[in-house]
């Protein structure tokens, strides 16, 4: 282990829960001491000894277009000379929302906030009030940021850490969370047959990215959407992770499927703290001051991160660049399952667009019981064996993985060989 990382996890963790400003980031389901990253550009991070590694975290997504493109850099250093804030609006914000609208058909009104936890938990309250109703639908293992309605037996960090319904939740909140199986399109009927009227939204993944990747099963998302709109329920499709990762239009243009609201994050603020909410005009038009649903923030819209998300959106759209970042991520998961193969370690792998899951077992998961029966304890070998070769995978066997724009084929290549031998030794 580098010296100067330990040194500042150690010291890191006398002031900070856990060393960490966020839980996954502590490593603990791997074990060792995170590695802490003083830069990155590109495809590559370099931590605090300088020792450096191709990166398939991507700041959990929003390094699409590699770390520190240019085009970003100067987009934020051009806006922060202008004023880094001004608790006014701005005209880039107006070109975000005409941008968003234009992208997704069916956005036709977006709301700017500072994360992906704000969208969730401002789009759940806004179904509630327009519906007027209280229970809320969501999966197993999906993870939607941590307002308190979305902390029942959610994934990501919580899955992680094997504590997947956070403490500090009062049970009369907890109590309007129905939580059921991700592609279990028979269970959702069979609760919206007898509680429908209750039911105020689903909130789903598209494609799960938070119990590791799961791509929805034919016909979940469609039978989503028929019940929803047979209920009048509201149905949110959460893209903070997918919203243009998964391709140009988010998992609604891949699978077909028009919610009625969106949220957004991650690749919307290009490594800056941007999220959106937005949807159907009738339901938006609820929201404040138009509505009686209250939404606000000081720092929203902020001109320095909204210039960032629009040149990471801008270059989002330039030819070819979902096709090429979908093929490496496919040579990336189909090289690994290869070279796993070749070493007869139980192993799969799978892509949508710019996301990819590795898992630890025979077949690629369709369910939460799949993902959670997949093995751990190789998982770990095979994180830490990575990273000492310089390959910088998601601490957990619960999180979804992210190629960007500037993996090229050396990148992608360079990591397949290295776990060739990660798993040789694995194998032994
Ligand atoms: C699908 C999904 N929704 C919501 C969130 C919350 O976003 P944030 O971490 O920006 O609050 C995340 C990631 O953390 C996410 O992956
Ligand atoms: N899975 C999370 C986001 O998508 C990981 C980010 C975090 O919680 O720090």
């Amino acid at each position: 282990m580098n010296s100067r990382n330990e040194a500042l996890f150690q010291r890191a963790q006398r002031t900070t829960p856990g060393g960490v400003n966020s839980p996954v980031r502590a490593f603990r389901s791997v074990g060792g001491a995170p590695r802490f990253l003083a830069r990155a550009e590109g495809a590559r991070v370099w931590d605090a000894d300088g020792k450096d590694y191709i990166d398939y975290v991507g700041s959990w997504g929003p390094a699409i277009a590699g770390h520190a493109h240019p085009a970003i850099v100067e987009a934020v250093r051009e806006a922060a000379t202008r004023g880094l804030s001004f608790g006014a609006p701005t005209e880039a914000e107006v070109d975000m929302a005409e941008l968003l609208c234009e992208l997704l058909p069916s956005v036709d009104m977006v709301r700017l906030v500072s994360s992906g936890t704000e969208a969730t938990m401002s789009a759940i309250r806004l179904a509630r009030g327009f519906t007027g109703r209280d229970a809320i639908v969501k999966f197993e293992g999906c993870y939607h940021g941590h307002a308190d309605s979305l902390l029942v037996k959610a994934g990501s960090g919580l899955l992680t850490f094997g504590n997947p319904s956070s403490g500090g939740v009062p049970a009369d909140f907890a109590k309007h969370t129905i939580v059921l199986d991700y592609n279990d399109l028979a269970g959702v009927e069979e609760v919206f047959q007898a509680r429908g009227h209750e039911i105020a939204a689903i909130i789903v993944e598209p494609v799960a990215g938070n119990m590791n990747l799961i791509k929805p099963a034919p016909g979940f998302l469609e039978g989503l959407r028929r019940l929803c709109t047979e209920h009048d329920a509201v149905l949110i499709f959460d893209e903070v992770m997918t919203g243009f990762r998964v391709g140009p239009l988010g998992a609604q243009g891949l699978y077909g499927i028009t919610p009625d609201l969106t949220t957004l994050g991650k690749v919307i603020g290009g490594g800056m703290p941007v999220g959106a909410f937005g949807g159907r005009r009738d339901i938006m038009e609820k929201v404040a001051p138009l509505g009686a649903v209250y939404q606000a923030g000081t720092l929203s819209g902020s001109p320095v991160a909204v210039a960032a998300g629009l040149a990471s959106l801008r270059l989002t759209r330039e030819p070819g660049f979902y096709e090429g970042i979908t093929a490496h991520t496919r040579r990336l998961t189909e090289g690994l399952a290869a070279a796993a193969r070749e070493a007869g370690v139980t192993f799969s792998a799978d892509a949508v667009g710019g996301m990819f899951g590795v898992y630890f077992s025979a077949a690629v998961p369709a369910s939460f019981a799949d993902v959670m029966a997949s093995d751990r304890e190789r998982f770990n070998r095979f994180f830490h064996a990575m990273l000492d070769a310089g390959h910088y995978f998601a601490p957990s066997a619960f999180e979804a993985g992210f190629v960007s724009a500037a993996h090229g084929e050396a990148e992608i290549d360079a990591t397949v060989e290295a776990a060739r031998k990660v798993f040789a030794g694995l194998a032994a």
